[in-house]
């Protein structure tokens, strides 16, 4: 509840080692081989499950691809993977990159008079424009009214008070008084949040046109699966929280990391400026094509990952073998991400912005580099992780071509943040200018 868990991690896994007992039944793994032995495919052994403490803080909410149990969740992981495949991403690109030209409009905007702009705000106006886009079939106006809409607003709300609920499942009787007296205006907001939700997904249902969005294969299915409009609400949520802040943060951290380390911001600047000749030659395909880009993601998402802290899973009855360990059936066991990646054991001068160690560079040839999964690994990781790169490349190199940009003052130490599940971002402030080379 301090919001300082990442970096508490990280001294007790220095202190203790690579496995830390940090409640009566919980262990913290901070070990490459961990995200398998946890997370990875099990041939004819049982999976672990996710904690209910933690993925379920207030019961019976209609649960989604995230929190379901494992049959219902292979049910609807198959079906919302159609709007994940390439051949989906091929004809969202056209709607992604109607957002990102709009941003790169706004940002023009609103820095031709020199000020400076807020581009972590910007950023996720963007993200959540083209996966409310994608998830419920209209954007939230954020790049048109330079705002987070109300919708937004409680989700935000509702990512903290998931914090504070999540640790009040160690306290279960203080826990159930609290949610009794919940005061009338916040029952009232959460009802009003709901009716929006519901009107958002009649709407899209409503839409007669075939259409390759992330909720389509939900929807093609619906009787099939059993899927009510809350459910269908609980899912297009769950894109939503877990498909924008997710992105926007990362783009920020990446910023902000590129902005304080200038050899290597002017090393993508000529790898960005030299690939292309025109903003038309960006595109989700030619971007990939970019090595220091790639790796300046990569190192942005060690330094930064936008799922920070621990996602606690459950010993399998029977027990399970972790790191050569016998751990008990029932036991919680995480990995958490921020501490395991700030570990010399794993990273050469690991508190340093070196996008070389992800390019073979012989400087950090014992670098683990096995040890980065910021999207998990297994049956349940990331669904959106190619949907993310796109968008992250795409946006990283269109605005690097096409503004020079600088670090405002008092942004310097915009790095120090506290996390409650996600990172807490200040205002990133930076300057814009159209390019000149
Ligand atoms: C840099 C950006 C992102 C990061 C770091 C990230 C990370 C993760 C992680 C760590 C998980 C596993 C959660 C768990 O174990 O409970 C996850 C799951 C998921 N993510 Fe992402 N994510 C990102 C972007 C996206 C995007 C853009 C989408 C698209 C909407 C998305 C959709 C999902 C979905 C649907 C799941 C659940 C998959 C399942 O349970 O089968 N993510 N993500």
């Amino acid at each position: 509840m301090r919001g300082t868990l990442p970096f508490d991690m990280l001294d007790l896994h220095k202190r203790y080692g690579d496995i830390v007992r940090i409640a009566p039944d919980e262990l913290a793994f901070s070990h490459p081989d961990a995200w398998k032995e946890i997370m990875g495919h099990k041939k004819g052994e049982q999976e672990f499950s996710k904690a209910a403490w933690f993925y379920q803080p207030v019961e019976g909410l209609p649960r989604h691809i995230v929190n379901e149990e494992r049959e219902e969740h292979g049910r609807l992981r198959r079906q919302m993977a159609h709007g994940f495949s390439e051949k989906s991403m091929r004809s969202q690109e056209p709607l992604i990159r109607g957002y990102v030209d709009f941003l790169l409009q706004r940002l023009r905007e609103f820095s031709q008079d020199g000020s400076s702009v807020v581009i972590s705000d910007w950023y996720n106006y963007t993200t959540f424009d083209i996966i409310g886009d994608l998830a419920f079939g209209e954007p939230f106006g954020c790049l048109e009214g330079s705002n987070y809409d109300t919708w937004i607003k409680s989700i935000f709300k509702s990512g903290q008070m998931g914090t504070i609920l999540q640790s009040l499942s160690f306290f279960p009787s203080i826990k159930k008084a609290l949610l009794s007296v919940v005061p009338k205006s916040m029952r009232e907001a959460q009802e009003q949040h709901k009716r929006l939700t519901k009107a958002k997904m009649l709407r899209r249902m409503e839409r007669t046109e075939e259409r390759d969005d992330l909720i389509e294969g939900l929807l093609k299915k619906r009787d099939e699966l059993n899927l009510t409009a809350e459910k269908l609400v609980a899912n297009a949520e769950i894109l939503i929280i877990g498909g924008s802040e997710t992105t926007a943060s990362l783009l920020s951290g990446v910023t902000y990391l590129l902005l304080t380390n200038q050899d290597a911001y002017e090393k993508l600047k000529d790898e960005v400026r030299n690939a292309f000749q025109s903003q038309d030659e960006i595109n989700l395909i030619s971007v990939a094509q970019l090595p220091y880009l790639q790796a300046c993601l990569e190192e942005g998402l060690r330094m930064y990952p936008p799922v920070a802290n621990g996602l606690p899973r459950v010993c399998p009855s029977g027990g399970a073998t972790i790191l050569g360990n016998f751990i008990p059936e029932n036991t919680y066991v995480s990995i958490h991400q921020w501490a395991l990646y700030r570990r010399e054991e794993y990273f050469k001068e690991a508190n340093a912005y070196h996008p070389e160690r992800f390019l073979g560079h012989p400087e950090f040839k014992d670098d683990r580099s096995d040890v980065l999964q910021p999207f998990h690994v297994g049956p349940r990781n990331c669904l959106g992780r190619n949907l993310a790169y796109s968008e992250m490349r795409l946006i990283v190199a269109l605005l690097i071509f096409e503004f020079d940009i600088r670090i405002s003052e008092g942004s310097d130490d915009w790095m120090l943040q506290k996390n409650f599940l996600m990172w807490q971002k200040h205002p990133l402030r930076v300057y814009l200018q159209p390019a000149v080379d």
